[in-house]
């Protein structure tokens, strides 16, 4: 991985060329290629300073070993000569290191802190470890706290100790600091002073649980409830409850305020860091995937979890490379962290590897103790983020049919039934039985024929028997599935409205523990009709203008609002006609999803809609990555894993709301954009359904121009409404029938290989309106669901790779790999949310400022640049 840069950054084109090489020219035109900065930089330099620290730990801790033994000779004469003559005469002294040894050795107990020196070849050896490693093995800063804290402490503790001891226990600085001490508040408060100091730094180090036997304490619950799981899901400020706090939570900056909690703005603490486990840097990665519920994440919690707050940076720099902070408590699945390789992605192939982690035993405990649940740990509640949130209510619906039960005309159940009867008697068909069921438009007549009478003889008849009866939208079903009986449909002369509060408010759709309910309608026998959009899993809707389409959809989305909370469920509205789905603006905070940057989350323009749906195809990719890696086969796996806490969102992983894209006027589309939009929506039909994302799709018309074989073999679930013709309905049904409903909802439902005559419910403009004024009334999240960011090939292709066209994103993506140091371009996918293919570009383009290396096919590319100051540079001398 590691490569040499003098060998790699020395300009060639220095050297002049076709000249024959002297000796001495060469040597005068080298010298000042090696730059102070570089040499600097160099990993040589470094090796070489590791090596040196290493050797003077070794050498001070023989120095010092050996003068626990020899210091009682040894000191006389270091007192007794001077320093020039203790160095350069010929003084022997019993010190295993001569006189160095003796005098180094002198200065560091006697005159310095005594016992306590030992420290500083711990100090000397953790340096040198890092220089020679090339990396933080050890993190320099927390150690130098603790040895300067070592350094006062055990020299005062030793001298306070060893008061009247020959030996230098504590040294000149132990001493000084007890005579002082002692003077001040007297011996005892001396002892006094150096217990607490002692118990303070255990209590800081290890934060022992002082419980009181008496009182029964909750569990501690997880220190998620501040960072990402609930910086997720709680915004800045927002009180929760005060039982709820943990001594965890509370030293991750929850205060308690008036019995309720509050989180305070980003406070970032060093200390606190890094009492936090560890990640694995390719873990680290994982956070990227965060930035899409990042649109729920408040700014000021945000950084408490996420790198990059300014505070945070300081640190950064200055320690070099301090780990993010590390997870907070889920159950972790371990098994799954082994190497995968990920599929190949169309820019390159790209490793996803575990890397080695160099962790000191403190750091180890530290993140078992992290891993471990402590405790029943409660389930992740997703909808926390709008805790507040109320479900809309019944009364913003309307009633549209005073009457409950539909009661049909007896005069014209009796006359209809005489006509059906005396007709087939015309064509020789005789009947054993005639029952009738009242629908709300139409009417089931359902006839037993006699004995011997053959079914296809009654269907052929349709077409005279519809004449006879002398009604529209005649259907005849032959037989009627699952039944030995021929079904005649035959339209109420007085229809009754469908209301949509009337289905919403059964019983079977309140008490619906479906995935996404969805109440289409009424069926014939007036049993309520109600689907799980997710098990369709996409449904496909067609009818002529008019007919009832958009009054459907509004149905289908009601009953979704009316059941799912803001958190489990986001809809992608295309609206190509711009005003059917317009109401639903109002809800953009709560419900809706759209692209980063957009304003409107609404899309009306055809661009856009090829780029969403291409964002919902990276969503739907990066979600198939978070199930892979989760273990699971679906998003109800997956959500139910999450909400147990076992999957760790510091890996990115997230709460996964359903998706649900409907697209008002689909023809349209696919004549302005043909292949562009049918593509990704085929693709999506194909796979979407296990990560939660369904489609519906609308069309007037039902042409197989528009309706193409690949579009309808991914929707099983289609819907027709009255259509123009016969070849429409077959089209969209793959059967005849649709031509002859009688419009205004009347609609056919080709479900699980059934087709079932619906009305549908009816919703009205207004009862929209009042159902998305009273959710968008109330507080949503910041801003819309945020889809991953796609740029089209087209935007970028033909554009050279030069540095000077930059992906804006140029920087950013440089920090992500330095300070992961792993050049991977799914690290670039996840982390920012991108395709694939910008992520790629982005890959290049590193490349070509010689921050990674070239591509290396299934492994992650070098990273060339291996500090972020080193990086800056770089970065400085681009612009
Ligand atoms: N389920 C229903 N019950 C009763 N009436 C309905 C129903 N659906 C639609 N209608 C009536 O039909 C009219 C037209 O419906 P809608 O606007 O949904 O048609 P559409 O198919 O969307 O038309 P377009 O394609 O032109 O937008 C409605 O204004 C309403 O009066």
């Amino acid at each position: 991985m590691s490569k040499n840069k003098l060998k790699t950054e020395k300009p060639e084109s220095k050297k002049p060329k076709g000249v024959t090489p002297n000796p001495d020219v060469l040597k005068k035109d080298r010298e000042p290629e090696v730059k102070v900065k570089e040499l600097v930089k160099d990993e040589r330099t470094h090796k070489v300073l590791g090596v040196v620290f290493l050797l003077l730990s070794v050498y001070c801790f023989i120095a010092f070993t050996s003068y626990l033994f020899t210091w009682e000779d040894d000191q006389d004469k270091v007192f007794r000569y001077s320093t020039k003559e203790l160095l350069i005469g010929d003084v022997k002294v019993d010190n295993l290191l001569g006189r160095l040894g003796a005098f180094v050795s002198h200065n560091f107990f006697f005159n310095g802190v005594g016992i306590a020196a030992y420290l500083f070849c711990y100090f000397f050896f953790i340096i040198g470890i890092n220089f020679i490693v090339g990396r933080r093995v050890f993190r320099i800063w927390r150690n130098v706290k603790y040895i300067l804290f070592g350094l006062v402490f055990i020299s005062m503790t030793m001298a306070f100790l060893a008061y009247n001891a020959d030996f230098p226990w504590g040294g000149a600085l132990g001493n000084a600091l007890n005579k002082w001490t002692s003077g001040f508040i007297g011996k005892t408060g001396t002892a006094l002073l150096l217990l607490v100091a002692g118990f303070s730094w255990l209590i800081w180090k290890f934060n022992f649980n002082f419980k009181w036997p008496e009182k029964k304490i909750k569990p501690p619950k997880p220190i998620s409830a501040v960072a990402p799981v609930v910086a997720a899901q709680t915004a800045a400020g927002t009180p929760v409850a005060a039982k709820d706090i943990t001594p965890a939570a509370r030293k991750n900056g929850l205060k308690e305020d008036n019995g309720v909690v509050v989180i305070p703005p980003a406070m970032y603490n060093e200390e606190e860091e890094e009492d936090m486990p560890p990640m694995h840097l390719v873990e680290r990665d994982e956070i990227s995937v965060i930035p899409s519920h990042a649109a729920y994440m408040p700014p000021a919690v945000a950084p408490v979890n996420m790198a990059g707050s300014a505070e945070e940076e300081d640190e950064l720099s200055e320690e070099e490379e301090e780990e993010d902070p590390g997870p907070l408590l889920y159950i972790e699945e371990r098994p799954e962290e082994k190497p995968v390789n990920k599929k190949k992605t169309g820019v390159e192939e790209v490793a996803f590897e575990i890397k080695p982690t160099f962790k000191d035993e403190e750091e180890e405990i530290e993140e078992i103790a992290a891993i471990r649940p402590v405790g029943p740990v409660d389930p992740y509640d997703p909808s926390l983020d709008l805790r507040d949130y109320k479900f809309p209510t019944l009364d913003l619906l309307e009633n549209h049919s005073a009457d409950k039960v539909i009661v049909q005309d007896t005069t014209e159940l009796e006359k209809n039934k005489n006509q059906i009867i005396d007709t087939l008697k015309n064509y020789d068909i005789s009947i054993q039985k005639i029952s009738a069921t009242v629908g709300p438009t139409v009417t089931l007549y359902e006839i037993v024929p006699a004995a011997g009478v053959r079914i296809s003889r009654i269907k052929n008849l349709e077409d005279d028997i519809a004449l006879s009866l002398s009604a529209l939208g005649i259907r005849i079903i032959a037989p009627i599935p699952g039944k030995g009986t021929i079904g005649i449909e035959v339209p109420n002369v007085k229809k009754s409205i469908v209301s949509l509060k009337a289905l919403l408010a059964s019983e079977k759709f309140q008490n619906s523990t479906m995935d996404l309910p969805i109440a289409l309608g009424k069926k014939i026998d007036n049993e309520n009709f109600i689907a799980d959009l997710a098990k369709m899993p996409h449904l496909l809707m067609a009818g002529a203008t008019g007919q009832g389409k958009s009054v459907g959809i509004n149905a289908l989305l009601v009953s979704l609002l009316y059941k799912k909370h803001p958190s489990q469920l986001k809809f992608v509205l295309v609206d190509p006609k711009k005003v059917e789905l317009s109401l639903y603006k109002l809800i953009e905070k709560h419900f809706l999803a759209k692209l980063p940057g957009e304003d409107d989350a609404i899309i009306t323009d055809t661009k856009k809609v090829i780029h969403t749906l291409n964002a919902l195809c990276i969503e739907m990719d990066l979600r198939y990555d978070l199930l892979k890696e989760a273990g699971t086969r679906n998003i109800r796996e997956y959500n139910v894993k999450f909400t147990q806490r076992r999957l760790n969102p510091l890996k990115g992983h997230r709460y996964l709301p359903f998706i649900v894209l409907v697209v008002d006027e689909f023809a349209d589309l696919i004549m302005t954009a043909g292949k562009e939009v049918e593509m990704p929506i085929a693709r999506l039909a194909q796979l979407a359904r296990a990560v939660g994302i369904h489609l519906i799709i609308a069309t007037q018309r039902p042409s197989v121009n528009i309706i193409t074989g690949t579009i309808k073999a991914n929707f099983p679930a289609r819907v027709a409404f009255k259509v123009s013709s016969k070849i429409d309905s077959r089209t969209i049904l793959d059967i005849g029938g649709a031509e002859q409903l009688i419009g205004q909802g009347d609609m056919l439902v080709s479900f699980n290989g059934e087709l079932v005559r619906l009305q549908c419910a009816f919703v009205d403009t207004p009862e929209v309106e009042n159902v998305a004024e009273f959710i968008g009334n109330q507080k949503g999240y910041p801003d819309a669901f945020l889809l991953p960011e796609y740029v089209d090939d087209k935007d970028v292709d033909g554009k050279e790779l030069t540095l000077a066209d930059r992906d804006p994103l140029f920087e950013e993506a440089a920090q992500v790999i330095v300070t992961a140091q792993q050049g991977s371009t799914s690290l670039l996918q996840r982390r920012m949310k991108l395709g694939y293919n910008r992520a790629g570009r982005l890959m290049d383009q590193l490349e070509a400022a010689s921050i990674v290396g070239p591509n290396m096919g299934s492994k992650a590319r070098d990273v060339l640049v291996k500090t972020e100051s080193e990086l800056q540079e770089i970065l400085n001398n681009l612009l």
